[in-house]
Protein backbone atom coordinates (compact mmCIF):
# COMPACT_ATOMS: atom_id res chain seq x y z
CA UNK A 1 0.00 0.00 0.00
CA UNK A 2 2.73 2.43 1.17
CA UNK A 3 4.73 1.42 -1.93
CA UNK A 4 1.98 2.04 -4.50
CA UNK A 5 1.52 5.29 -2.86
CA UNK A 6 5.53 6.02 -2.95
CA UNK A 7 5.25 4.43 -6.70
CA UNK A 8 2.19 6.80 -7.33
CA UNK A 9 3.71 9.79 -6.40
CA UNK A 10 7.14 8.91 -8.25
CA UNK A 11 5.27 8.53 -11.46
CA UNK A 12 3.13 11.93 -10.70
CA UNK A 13 6.58 13.57 -10.27
CA UNK A 14 8.00 11.96 -13.76
CA UNK A 15 4.86 13.06 -15.53
CA UNK A 16 5.59 16.80 -13.85
CA UNK A 17 8.94 16.78 -14.87
CA UNK A 18 8.18 15.64 -18.33
CA UNK A 19 5.38 18.39 -18.79
CA UNK A 20 7.98 21.04 -17.42
CA UNK A 21 10.54 20.34 -19.92
CA UNK A 22 8.38 20.05 -22.58
CA UNK A 23 7.18 23.38 -21.45
CA UNK A 24 10.62 24.71 -21.49
CA UNK A 25 11.27 24.00 -24.87
CA UNK A 26 8.22 24.81 -26.14
CA UNK A 27 9.46 27.82 -28.27
CA UNK A 28 12.28 25.51 -29.73
CA UNK A 29 9.78 23.05 -30.88
CA UNK A 30 7.55 25.41 -31.81
CA UNK A 31 10.40 26.77 -34.30
CA UNK A 32 11.32 23.59 -35.48
CA UNK A 33 8.57 20.83 -35.92
CA UNK A 34 6.55 20.48 -39.16
CA UNK A 35 3.03 22.25 -38.79
CA UNK A 36 0.93 19.05 -38.19
CA UNK A 37 3.29 18.04 -35.75
CA UNK A 38 2.87 20.61 -33.96
CA UNK A 39 -0.81 21.14 -34.14
CA UNK A 40 -0.59 17.56 -33.06
CA UNK A 41 1.58 18.29 -29.79
CA UNK A 42 -0.28 21.58 -29.05
CA UNK A 43 -3.69 19.14 -28.81
CA UNK A 44 -1.08 16.82 -26.72
CA UNK A 45 -0.03 19.61 -24.14
CA UNK A 46 -3.60 21.05 -24.07
CA UNK A 47 -5.03 17.42 -23.21
CA UNK A 48 -2.53 17.05 -20.58
CA UNK A 49 -2.54 20.40 -18.84
CA UNK A 50 -6.47 19.80 -18.58
CA UNK A 51 -6.23 16.67 -17.43
CA UNK A 52 -3.58 17.69 -14.28
CA UNK A 53 -5.35 21.09 -13.79
CA UNK A 54 -8.06 20.77 -11.49
CA UNK A 55 -9.41 23.67 -12.71
CA UNK A 56 -12.24 24.80 -15.22
CA UNK A 57 -11.81 27.49 -17.90
CA UNK A 58 -15.37 29.72 -19.68
CA UNK A 59 -14.64 32.04 -22.08
CA UNK A 60 -16.88 34.67 -22.57
CA UNK A 61 -16.02 36.52 -25.79
CA UNK A 62 -17.27 39.71 -26.74
CA UNK A 63 -18.75 38.87 -30.24
CA UNK A 64 -20.06 35.72 -29.86
CA UNK A 65 -21.52 33.62 -32.31
CA UNK A 66 -23.41 36.28 -33.43
CA UNK A 67 -21.12 38.02 -35.90
CA UNK A 68 -23.26 41.20 -36.04
CA UNK A 69 -23.48 42.92 -32.78
CA UNK A 70 -21.95 42.41 -29.27
CA UNK A 71 -22.67 39.12 -26.91
CA UNK A 72 -25.22 40.70 -24.54
CA UNK A 73 -23.60 37.79 -22.49
CA UNK A 74 -20.66 39.41 -22.73
CA UNK A 75 -22.56 43.64 -21.30
CA UNK A 76 -23.92 41.71 -18.59
CA UNK A 77 -20.84 40.38 -17.30
CA UNK A 78 -19.01 43.53 -17.86
CA UNK A 79 -21.63 45.72 -15.98
CA UNK A 80 -22.11 42.67 -13.29
CA UNK A 81 -18.14 42.44 -12.81
CA UNK A 82 -17.87 46.24 -12.20
CA UNK A 83 -20.71 45.94 -10.27
CA UNK A 84 -19.85 43.21 -7.80
CA UNK A 85 -16.31 42.85 -7.66
CA UNK A 86 -14.88 46.08 -9.01
CA UNK A 87 -13.67 47.45 -5.67
CA UNK A 88 -11.59 44.36 -5.49
CA UNK A 89 -9.87 44.93 -8.03
CA UNK A 90 -6.25 46.66 -7.80
CA UNK A 91 -6.32 48.21 -11.54
CA UNK A 92 -9.58 50.13 -12.33
CA UNK A 93 -10.77 51.96 -14.76
CA UNK A 94 -13.42 55.09 -13.93
CA UNK A 95 -15.72 56.69 -16.85
CA UNK A 96 -18.45 59.38 -15.80
CA UNK A 97 -21.79 57.28 -15.33
CA UNK A 98 -25.34 58.43 -15.39
CA UNK A 99 -26.00 62.11 -16.03
CA UNK A 100 -22.39 62.88 -16.22
CA UNK A 101 -22.12 63.61 -12.56
CA UNK A 102 -21.46 59.77 -11.12
CA UNK A 103 -18.58 58.50 -11.41
CA UNK A 104 -18.54 54.58 -12.77
CA UNK A 105 -15.99 52.24 -12.14
CA UNK A 106 -15.19 49.03 -14.52
CA UNK A 107 -12.08 46.60 -14.40
CA UNK A 108 -9.19 47.66 -16.21
CA UNK A 109 -8.18 44.69 -18.77
CA UNK A 110 -5.70 42.21 -17.63
CA UNK A 111 -7.01 42.53 -14.13
CA UNK A 112 -8.05 39.42 -11.64
CA UNK A 113 -10.67 39.47 -10.05
CA UNK A 114 -11.94 37.07 -7.67
CA UNK A 115 -15.90 36.38 -6.93
CA UNK A 116 -17.10 34.14 -4.62
CA UNK A 117 -20.91 32.32 -4.82
CA UNK A 118 -22.32 29.25 -2.49
CA UNK A 119 -18.98 28.95 -1.08
CA UNK A 120 -17.49 28.67 -4.50
CA UNK A 121 -14.17 31.11 -5.34
CA UNK A 122 -14.70 32.56 -9.26
CA UNK A 123 -12.02 33.96 -10.92
CA UNK A 124 -12.19 36.54 -13.39
CA UNK A 125 -9.52 37.47 -16.02
CA UNK A 126 -11.08 40.53 -18.85
CA UNK A 127 -8.65 40.62 -21.26
CA UNK A 128 -7.89 40.58 -24.86
CA UNK A 129 -6.77 38.07 -28.11
CA UNK A 130 -3.10 39.15 -28.45
CA UNK A 131 -2.86 40.16 -31.66
CA UNK A 132 -1.75 37.38 -34.51
CA UNK A 133 1.56 38.47 -35.92
CA UNK A 134 2.42 35.17 -38.01
CA UNK A 135 -0.92 35.33 -40.05
CA UNK A 136 -1.86 38.06 -42.65
CA UNK A 137 -5.34 38.46 -41.60
CA UNK A 138 -8.27 40.23 -43.66
CA UNK A 139 -10.23 40.70 -40.71
CA UNK A 140 -8.61 43.34 -38.37
CA UNK A 141 -11.36 42.56 -36.08
CA UNK A 142 -9.99 39.41 -34.96
CA UNK A 143 -6.86 41.59 -33.37
CA UNK A 144 -9.00 43.22 -30.29
CA UNK A 145 -11.08 40.79 -29.87
CA UNK A 146 -12.12 41.17 -26.23
CA UNK A 147 -13.17 38.50 -23.84
CA UNK A 148 -13.69 37.09 -19.98
CA UNK A 149 -11.93 34.12 -18.82
CA UNK A 150 -13.67 32.61 -16.15
CA UNK A 151 -11.61 29.63 -13.78
CA UNK A 152 -13.23 27.71 -11.21
CA UNK A 153 -12.40 24.58 -9.45
CA UNK A 154 -14.16 21.57 -11.42
CA UNK A 155 -16.09 20.56 -8.25
CA UNK A 156 -17.77 23.27 -8.49
CA UNK A 157 -19.15 22.82 -12.34
CA UNK A 158 -22.97 22.28 -11.64
CA UNK A 159 -22.90 25.11 -9.49
CA UNK A 160 -21.13 27.52 -11.37
CA UNK A 161 -22.54 26.60 -14.98
CA UNK A 162 -26.45 26.37 -13.78
CA UNK A 163 -26.71 28.52 -11.11
CA UNK A 164 -23.70 31.11 -11.04
CA UNK A 165 -23.90 32.00 -14.83
CA UNK A 166 -27.51 32.85 -14.88
CA UNK A 167 -27.18 34.62 -11.53
CA UNK A 168 -24.46 36.96 -13.25
CA UNK A 169 -26.60 37.42 -16.70
CA UNK A 170 -29.75 38.59 -14.37
CA UNK A 171 -27.93 40.73 -12.03
CA UNK A 172 -25.69 42.35 -14.79
CA UNK A 173 -28.45 43.40 -16.72
CA UNK A 174 -30.28 44.83 -13.45
CA UNK A 175 -27.38 46.44 -13.08
CA UNK A 176 -27.16 48.12 -16.53
CA UNK A 177 -30.73 49.37 -16.59
CA UNK A 178 -30.18 50.93 -13.39
CA UNK A 179 -26.98 52.54 -14.33
CA UNK A 180 -28.31 53.90 -17.27
CA UNK A 181 -27.42 56.63 -18.96
CA UNK A 182 -29.90 57.23 -22.01
CA UNK A 183 -27.98 58.14 -24.71
CA UNK A 184 -28.50 59.70 -28.59
CA UNK A 185 -26.97 58.06 -31.37
CA UNK A 186 -25.71 58.87 -34.83
CA UNK A 187 -24.65 57.25 -37.72
CA UNK A 188 -21.17 57.50 -38.27
CA UNK A 189 -20.29 59.01 -41.83
CA UNK A 190 -19.88 55.84 -44.66
CA UNK A 191 -16.39 55.50 -44.68
CA UNK A 192 -15.04 56.41 -41.23
CA UNK A 193 -14.80 52.99 -40.20
CA UNK A 194 -13.24 49.76 -42.96
CA UNK A 195 -16.03 47.33 -43.06
CA UNK A 196 -14.37 44.78 -40.86
CA UNK A 197 -13.37 46.89 -38.21
CA UNK A 198 -15.64 46.81 -34.86
CA UNK A 199 -15.65 50.28 -34.49
CA UNK A 200 -19.72 50.52 -34.16
CA UNK A 201 -21.88 52.02 -37.07
CA UNK A 202 -23.08 54.55 -34.42
CA UNK A 203 -21.59 56.98 -32.19
CA UNK A 204 -23.24 58.33 -29.00
CA UNK A 205 -23.64 61.01 -26.31
CA UNK A 206 -25.43 61.45 -23.35
CA UNK A 207 -29.02 62.76 -23.98
CA UNK A 208 -29.99 65.36 -22.18
CA UNK A 209 -32.52 67.21 -24.05
CA UNK A 210 -34.97 68.76 -21.47
CA UNK A 211 -38.11 69.02 -23.38
CA UNK A 212 -41.17 67.05 -21.36
CA UNK A 213 -44.87 66.22 -21.99
CA UNK A 214 -45.25 69.32 -19.86
CA UNK A 215 -43.53 72.13 -21.33
CA UNK A 216 -44.79 70.86 -25.04
CA UNK A 217 -47.50 73.47 -26.35
CA UNK A 218 -50.12 71.44 -28.11
CA UNK A 219 -54.03 70.52 -27.19
CA UNK A 220 -54.65 69.02 -24.38
CA UNK A 221 -56.44 66.71 -25.83
CA UNK A 222 -54.34 65.48 -28.50
CA UNK A 223 -51.64 65.15 -25.71
CA UNK A 224 -53.52 62.83 -23.61
CA UNK A 225 -53.87 60.97 -26.29
CA UNK A 226 -50.36 60.30 -27.54
CA UNK A 227 -49.48 59.63 -23.69
CA UNK A 228 -51.95 56.86 -23.60
CA UNK A 229 -51.00 55.26 -26.76
CA UNK A 230 -47.19 55.44 -25.49
CA UNK A 231 -48.32 53.94 -21.87
CA UNK A 232 -49.96 51.41 -23.86
CA UNK A 233 -47.29 50.42 -25.99
CA UNK A 234 -44.26 50.25 -23.70
CA UNK A 235 -46.55 47.69 -21.24
CA UNK A 236 -47.81 45.05 -23.77
CA UNK A 237 -44.93 43.47 -24.98
CA UNK A 238 -47.09 40.64 -24.22
CA UNK A 239 -49.58 41.91 -26.49
CA UNK A 240 -47.44 41.94 -29.11
CA UNK A 241 -45.95 38.60 -28.80
CA UNK A 242 -49.88 37.19 -28.75
CA UNK A 243 -51.11 38.67 -31.90
CA UNK A 244 -47.95 37.69 -33.55
CA UNK A 245 -46.73 41.47 -34.34
CA UNK A 246 -43.04 42.54 -33.72
CA UNK A 247 -43.03 45.08 -30.62
CA UNK A 248 -42.44 48.22 -32.29
CA UNK A 249 -44.59 51.11 -33.25
CA UNK A 250 -44.18 53.54 -36.25
CA UNK A 251 -45.20 57.29 -35.71
CA UNK A 252 -45.44 60.26 -38.06
CA UNK A 253 -44.76 63.84 -37.24
CA UNK A 254 -45.76 66.33 -39.92
CA UNK A 255 -46.35 69.98 -39.82
CA UNK A 256 -45.00 73.40 -40.45
CA UNK A 257 -41.41 74.34 -39.32
CA UNK A 258 -41.22 75.66 -35.60
CA UNK A 259 -44.30 73.52 -34.41
CA UNK A 260 -42.19 70.93 -32.23
CA UNK A 261 -41.70 67.94 -34.01
CA UNK A 262 -38.27 67.76 -32.68
CA UNK A 263 -39.28 68.79 -28.88
CA UNK A 264 -41.83 66.57 -29.20
CA UNK A 265 -39.35 63.52 -30.14
CA UNK A 266 -37.05 64.56 -26.71
CA UNK A 267 -40.33 64.86 -24.95
CA UNK A 268 -41.12 61.24 -25.60
CA UNK A 269 -38.21 59.92 -25.42
CA UNK A 270 -37.89 61.56 -21.79
CA UNK A 271 -41.13 59.81 -21.11
CA UNK A 272 -40.14 56.60 -21.85
CA UNK A 273 -37.05 56.84 -20.70
CA UNK A 274 -35.57 55.35 -24.05
CA UNK A 275 -32.36 56.19 -25.98
CA UNK A 276 -32.80 57.92 -29.42
CA UNK A 277 -30.60 56.90 -32.46
CA UNK A 278 -31.17 60.03 -34.49
CA UNK A 279 -30.64 58.24 -37.67
CA UNK A 280 -28.79 60.66 -40.67
CA UNK A 281 -30.40 58.66 -43.89
CA UNK A 282 -28.59 60.73 -46.61
CA UNK A 283 -25.47 59.60 -44.65
CA UNK A 284 -25.94 56.07 -45.66
CA UNK A 285 -25.00 54.28 -48.93
CA UNK A 286 -26.98 51.11 -48.78
CA UNK A 287 -29.89 49.09 -48.08
CA UNK A 288 -27.28 46.82 -46.45
CA UNK A 289 -25.90 49.40 -44.53
CA UNK A 290 -29.41 50.89 -43.24
CA UNK A 291 -30.23 47.36 -41.91
CA UNK A 292 -26.75 47.03 -40.14
CA UNK A 293 -27.36 50.35 -38.66
CA UNK A 294 -31.07 48.93 -37.44
CA UNK A 295 -29.32 45.86 -35.88
CA UNK A 296 -27.06 47.55 -34.11
CA UNK A 297 -29.98 49.47 -32.00
CA UNK A 298 -31.17 48.71 -28.58
CA UNK A 299 -33.92 48.15 -27.52
CA UNK A 300 -35.91 50.74 -25.58
CA UNK A 301 -35.11 52.94 -28.37
CA UNK A 302 -36.68 55.55 -30.59
CA UNK A 303 -35.52 55.52 -33.85
CA UNK A 304 -35.72 58.96 -35.68
CA UNK A 305 -35.61 60.17 -39.54
CA UNK A 306 -36.04 63.58 -39.55
CA UNK A 307 -37.64 65.76 -42.71
CA UNK A 308 -38.28 62.04 -45.00
CA UNK A 309 -39.27 63.72 -47.50
CA UNK A 310 -35.95 65.49 -48.09
CA UNK A 311 -33.54 62.30 -47.69
CA UNK A 312 -34.70 59.37 -49.66
CA UNK A 313 -34.99 60.15 -52.82
CA UNK A 314 -38.50 58.10 -53.56
CA UNK A 315 -38.31 58.02 -56.96
CA UNK A 316 -34.89 56.12 -57.60
CA UNK A 317 -36.91 53.12 -58.05
CA UNK A 318 -38.72 54.07 -60.74
CA UNK A 319 -36.05 55.83 -62.55
CA UNK A 320 -33.74 52.91 -62.09
CA UNK A 321 -36.54 50.73 -63.72
CA UNK A 322 -36.37 52.69 -66.43
CA UNK A 323 -32.94 52.77 -67.28
CA UNK A 324 -32.81 49.28 -67.19
CA UNK A 325 -35.42 48.94 -70.18
CA UNK A 326 -33.99 51.88 -71.96
CA UNK A 327 -30.44 50.29 -72.04
CA UNK A 328 -31.71 46.59 -72.56
CA UNK A 329 -33.71 48.00 -75.98
CA UNK A 330 -30.08 49.32 -77.16
CA UNK A 331 -28.15 46.19 -76.31
CA UNK A 332 -28.28 44.40 -79.82
CA UNK A 333 -24.84 42.69 -78.96
CA UNK A 334 -25.02 39.88 -76.23
CA UNK A 335 -21.56 40.80 -74.23
CA UNK A 336 -21.48 41.29 -71.03
CA UNK A 337 -21.30 45.06 -69.98
CA UNK A 338 -19.86 46.28 -66.96
CA UNK A 339 -21.65 48.44 -65.00
CA UNK A 340 -21.03 52.12 -65.69
CA UNK A 341 -20.65 54.48 -63.10
CA UNK A 342 -24.27 56.27 -63.24
CA UNK A 343 -25.21 52.26 -62.39
CA UNK A 344 -23.20 51.74 -59.56
CA UNK A 345 -24.40 54.90 -58.25
CA UNK A 346 -28.32 54.03 -58.69
CA UNK A 347 -27.40 50.91 -56.83
CA UNK A 348 -25.54 52.29 -54.06
CA UNK A 349 -28.62 54.40 -53.07
CA UNK A 350 -30.99 53.98 -50.21
CA UNK A 351 -33.63 52.75 -52.01
CA UNK A 352 -37.73 53.09 -51.11
CA UNK A 353 -38.03 49.49 -50.64
CA UNK A 354 -35.13 49.50 -48.74
CA UNK A 355 -36.47 51.94 -46.24
CA UNK A 356 -40.00 49.83 -46.56
CA UNK A 357 -37.87 46.61 -45.25
CA UNK A 358 -36.06 48.42 -42.70
CA UNK A 359 -39.48 49.24 -41.04
CA UNK A 360 -41.35 46.67 -41.06
CA UNK A 361 -39.17 43.82 -42.74
CA UNK A 362 -38.06 40.37 -41.24
CA UNK A 363 -35.05 42.07 -39.57
CA UNK A 364 -37.27 44.93 -37.51
CA UNK A 365 -38.42 41.99 -35.23
CA UNK A 366 -34.63 41.56 -33.98
CA UNK A 367 -34.54 43.07 -30.30
CA UNK A 368 -38.28 44.54 -29.95
CA UNK A 369 -39.39 47.70 -28.01
CA UNK A 370 -38.51 50.35 -30.53
CA UNK A 371 -40.27 52.91 -31.92
CA UNK A 372 -39.91 54.76 -35.68
CA UNK A 373 -40.28 58.23 -35.74
CA UNK A 374 -40.31 59.93 -39.01
CA UNK A 375 -41.36 63.80 -39.36
CA UNK A 376 -42.08 65.99 -42.02
CA UNK A 377 -43.17 69.20 -43.80
CA UNK A 378 -44.68 67.91 -46.28
CA UNK A 379 -46.74 64.62 -45.83
CA UNK A 380 -48.22 64.94 -49.11
CA UNK A 381 -44.70 64.34 -50.72
CA UNK A 382 -44.43 60.74 -48.86
CA UNK A 383 -45.35 57.67 -50.79
CA UNK A 384 -48.79 56.05 -49.50
CA UNK A 385 -46.64 52.86 -48.92
CA UNK A 386 -44.30 54.44 -46.53
CA UNK A 387 -46.73 55.87 -44.21
CA UNK A 388 -49.63 53.37 -44.18
CA UNK A 389 -50.68 51.82 -40.78
CA UNK A 390 -48.72 49.22 -39.80
CA UNK A 391 -45.80 50.87 -40.99
CA UNK A 392 -46.43 54.47 -39.35
CA UNK A 393 -49.64 53.52 -36.75
CA UNK A 394 -49.76 57.08 -35.44
CA UNK A 395 -49.97 59.91 -37.59
CA UNK A 396 -50.25 63.22 -35.55
CA UNK A 397 -50.16 66.88 -37.05
CA UNK A 398 -48.23 69.19 -35.21
CA UNK A 399 -49.80 72.65 -36.30
CA UNK A 400 -49.94 76.42 -35.50
CA UNK A 401 -49.64 77.65 -32.41
CA UNK A 402 -53.92 78.24 -30.44
CA UNK A 403 -55.00 79.54 -27.19
CA UNK A 404 -54.47 76.21 -25.64
CA UNK A 405 -51.02 75.87 -26.91
CA UNK A 406 -50.44 79.30 -25.77
CA UNK A 407 -51.51 78.68 -22.37
CA UNK A 408 -49.27 75.96 -21.75
CA UNK A 409 -46.31 78.63 -23.33
CA UNK A 410 -47.54 81.40 -21.04
CA UNK A 411 -46.98 79.36 -18.16
CA UNK A 412 -43.87 77.72 -19.08
CA UNK A 413 -42.02 81.13 -19.92
CA UNK A 414 -43.79 83.61 -18.40
CA UNK A 415 -44.93 82.11 -15.23
CA UNK A 416 -48.62 83.39 -15.94
CA UNK A 417 -51.45 81.32 -15.88
CA UNK A 418 -53.79 84.12 -16.25
CA UNK A 419 -53.77 87.88 -17.62
CA UNK A 420 -56.07 90.53 -18.96
CA UNK A 421 -54.37 90.39 -22.49
CA UNK A 422 -55.06 86.91 -23.00
CA UNK A 423 -58.56 87.42 -24.53
CA UNK A 424 -57.06 89.50 -27.12
CA UNK A 425 -54.32 86.87 -27.71
CA UNK A 426 -57.04 83.96 -27.76
CA UNK A 427 -58.51 86.09 -30.82
CA UNK A 428 -55.65 86.96 -32.47
CA UNK A 429 -54.57 83.49 -32.49
CA UNK A 430 -57.46 82.21 -33.27
CA UNK A 431 -57.47 84.31 -36.84
CA UNK A 432 -53.58 83.94 -37.19
CA UNK A 433 -51.43 81.10 -38.20
CA UNK A 434 -48.20 81.22 -35.74
CA UNK A 435 -46.08 78.70 -35.16
CA UNK A 436 -45.23 77.83 -31.45
CA UNK A 437 -41.13 78.54 -32.21
CA UNK A 438 -42.81 82.19 -33.60
CA UNK A 439 -44.57 82.64 -30.03
CA UNK A 440 -42.70 80.98 -27.68
CA UNK A 441 -39.45 83.80 -29.45
CA UNK A 442 -41.91 86.58 -28.41
CA UNK A 443 -42.61 85.60 -24.81
CA UNK A 444 -38.69 85.28 -24.08
CA UNK A 445 -37.45 88.16 -22.57
CA UNK A 446 -35.64 90.78 -24.76
CA UNK A 447 -32.04 92.08 -24.52
CA UNK A 448 -33.34 95.83 -24.22
CA UNK A 449 -36.11 94.59 -21.52
CA UNK A 450 -33.09 93.54 -19.14
CA UNK A 451 -32.92 90.60 -17.12
CA UNK A 452 -36.42 90.58 -15.60
CA UNK A 453 -39.30 88.77 -16.76
CA UNK A 454 -41.97 91.19 -17.60
CA UNK A 455 -45.01 89.35 -18.41
CA UNK A 456 -47.47 92.64 -19.40
CA UNK A 457 -44.32 93.39 -21.76
CA UNK A 458 -43.80 90.14 -23.36
CA UNK A 459 -47.87 90.00 -24.10
CA UNK A 460 -47.72 93.12 -25.48
CA UNK A 461 -44.95 92.12 -27.45
CA UNK A 462 -46.67 89.44 -28.52
CA UNK A 463 -50.07 91.13 -29.71
CA UNK A 464 -47.96 93.41 -31.25
CA UNK A 465 -46.22 90.63 -33.21
CA UNK A 466 -49.27 89.22 -34.08
CA UNK A 467 -50.92 92.34 -35.10
CA UNK A 468 -47.93 92.25 -37.68
CA UNK A 469 -48.31 89.13 -39.17
CA UNK A 470 -51.93 89.99 -39.14
CA UNK A 471 -51.42 92.84 -41.34
CA UNK A 472 -48.59 90.37 -43.57
CA UNK A 473 -50.58 87.66 -44.12
CA UNK A 474 -53.47 89.92 -45.20
CA UNK A 475 -51.09 91.61 -47.82
CA UNK A 476 -49.25 88.28 -48.83
CA UNK A 477 -52.77 87.33 -49.46
CA UNK A 478 -53.94 90.34 -51.45
CA UNK A 479 -50.75 89.79 -53.59
CA UNK A 480 -51.30 86.17 -54.24
CA UNK A 481 -54.60 87.03 -55.05
CA UNK A 482 -53.48 89.55 -58.08
CA UNK A 483 -51.24 86.74 -59.17
CA UNK A 484 -53.43 84.76 -59.93
CA UNK A 485 -56.15 86.79 -61.54
CA UNK A 486 -53.17 87.63 -63.79
CA UNK A 487 -51.84 84.30 -64.64
CA UNK A 488 -55.66 83.40 -64.73
CA UNK A 489 -56.24 86.29 -67.50
CA UNK A 490 -52.75 85.42 -69.39
CA UNK A 491 -54.08 81.54 -69.58
CA UNK A 492 -57.41 82.79 -71.16
CA UNK A 493 -55.51 84.85 -73.59
CA UNK A 494 -53.17 82.35 -74.50
CA UNK A 495 -55.78 79.84 -74.81
CA UNK A 496 -57.72 82.44 -77.38
CA UNK A 497 -54.73 82.16 -79.50
CA UNK A 498 -54.26 78.84 -79.63
CA UNK A 499 -58.07 78.43 -79.98
CA UNK A 500 -57.78 80.98 -83.57
CA UNK A 501 -54.41 79.57 -84.49
CA UNK A 502 -55.89 76.06 -84.85
CA UNK A 503 -58.73 77.42 -86.78
CA UNK A 504 -61.11 77.11 -84.26
CA UNK A 505 -64.03 80.28 -84.66
CA UNK A 506 -64.45 81.64 -81.55
CA UNK A 507 -67.98 81.44 -80.16
CA UNK A 508 -69.00 78.33 -82.22
CA UNK A 509 -68.88 74.79 -81.04
CA UNK A 510 -71.76 74.49 -77.92
CA UNK A 511 -72.65 71.20 -79.25
CA UNK A 512 -71.89 69.18 -83.02
CA UNK A 513 -74.50 67.15 -84.14
CA UNK A 514 -74.97 64.91 -87.03
CA UNK A 515 -78.22 64.87 -89.21
CA UNK A 516 -79.95 61.99 -91.06
CA UNK A 517 -78.57 63.03 -94.11
CA UNK A 518 -74.82 62.56 -93.14
CA UNK A 519 -74.22 65.76 -92.82
CA UNK A 520 -72.81 67.95 -89.73
CA UNK A 521 -74.12 70.87 -87.56
CA UNK A 522 -72.67 73.18 -85.38
CA UNK A 523 -74.93 74.82 -82.50
CA UNK A 524 -72.80 78.19 -81.22
CA UNK A 525 -73.38 79.40 -77.91
CA UNK A 526 -75.90 82.12 -79.33
CA UNK A 527 -78.06 79.29 -80.60
CA UNK A 528 -76.91 79.96 -84.13
CA UNK A 529 -76.98 76.38 -86.01
CA UNK A 530 -75.30 76.18 -89.31
CA UNK A 531 -73.15 73.02 -91.26
CA UNK A 532 -69.90 72.34 -90.76
CA UNK A 533 -68.65 73.22 -94.46
CA UNK A 534 -69.92 77.00 -93.45
CA UNK A 535 -68.20 77.05 -90.28
CA UNK A 536 -65.45 75.71 -92.02
CA UNK A 537 -65.38 78.28 -94.87
CA UNK A 538 -65.84 81.28 -91.90
CA UNK A 539 -62.50 80.44 -90.45
CA UNK A 540 -60.37 80.64 -93.68
CA UNK A 541 -61.61 84.15 -94.03
N1 LIG B 1 -45.28 72.81 -29.35
C1 LIG B 1 -44.22 73.41 -28.78
N2 LIG B 1 -44.13 73.47 -27.43
C2 LIG B 1 -43.09 74.05 -26.85
N3 LIG B 1 -42.07 74.61 -27.52
C3 LIG B 1 -42.12 74.59 -28.85
C4 LIG B 1 -43.19 73.99 -29.54
N4 LIG B 1 -42.97 74.09 -30.85
C5 LIG B 1 -41.82 74.74 -30.98
N5 LIG B 1 -41.29 75.05 -29.79
C6 LIG B 1 -40.04 75.76 -29.58
O1 LIG B 1 -39.54 76.10 -30.85
C7 LIG B 1 -38.27 75.54 -31.10
C8 LIG B 1 -38.27 74.84 -32.43
O2 LIG B 1 -39.14 73.74 -32.40
P1 LIG B 1 -38.80 72.34 -33.07
O3 LIG B 1 -37.38 72.26 -33.39
O4 LIG B 1 -39.37 71.28 -32.23
O5 LIG B 1 -39.64 72.49 -34.40
P2 LIG B 1 -39.81 71.46 -35.58
O6 LIG B 1 -41.28 71.23 -35.75
O7 LIG B 1 -38.95 70.30 -35.37
O8 LIG B 1 -39.33 72.33 -36.81
P3 LIG B 1 -38.66 71.83 -38.17
O9 LIG B 1 -39.78 71.30 -39.02
O10 LIG B 1 -38.09 73.08 -38.74
O11 LIG B 1 -37.65 70.82 -37.82
C9 LIG B 1 -37.99 74.60 -29.98
O12 LIG B 1 -36.71 74.84 -29.46
C10 LIG B 1 -39.03 74.89 -28.92
O13 LIG B 1 -38.46 75.64 -27.87
MG1 LIG C 1 -37.21 69.58 -36.34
Amino acid sequence: MGMGMMENLGSVSTLWSALVSVLLFWPVVNNHVPAGLRQWLTTMVDKLTSYLSPYLHVTISEYGHERFRRSDFFLAVEAYLSHACARRARKLRADLGKDARTVQITVDDHQEVTDSFGGATIWWYPSKKPPRTNVISFYPRDDDARFYRLVFHRRHRDLVLDAYLPHVLAEGRAVTVRNRQRRLFTNNAPGSASPYSRKGVWSHVPFEHPATFDTLAMEPADKDAILDDLTAFRDSKDYYASVGKAWKRGYLLHGPPGTGKSTMIAAMANFLDYDVYDLELTAVKTNTDLRKLYIETTGKSIIVIEDIDCSVDLTAKRSSDKKKKKSSDEDDDDKPKLPTEQDKDEASKVTLSGLLNFIDGLWSACGGERIIIFTTNHKEKLDPALIRRGRMDVHIEMSYCRFEAFKVLAKNYLGVEQHDMFAEIRRLLEEIDMSPADVAENLMPKASMGKKRDPDACLAGLIEALNKAKVEAAEAAKVKEEEEAKEEEEAAKEKKEDDEAAGKVDETHEELFVLDDGTIYVRTERGVVFSLLHAYDMALH
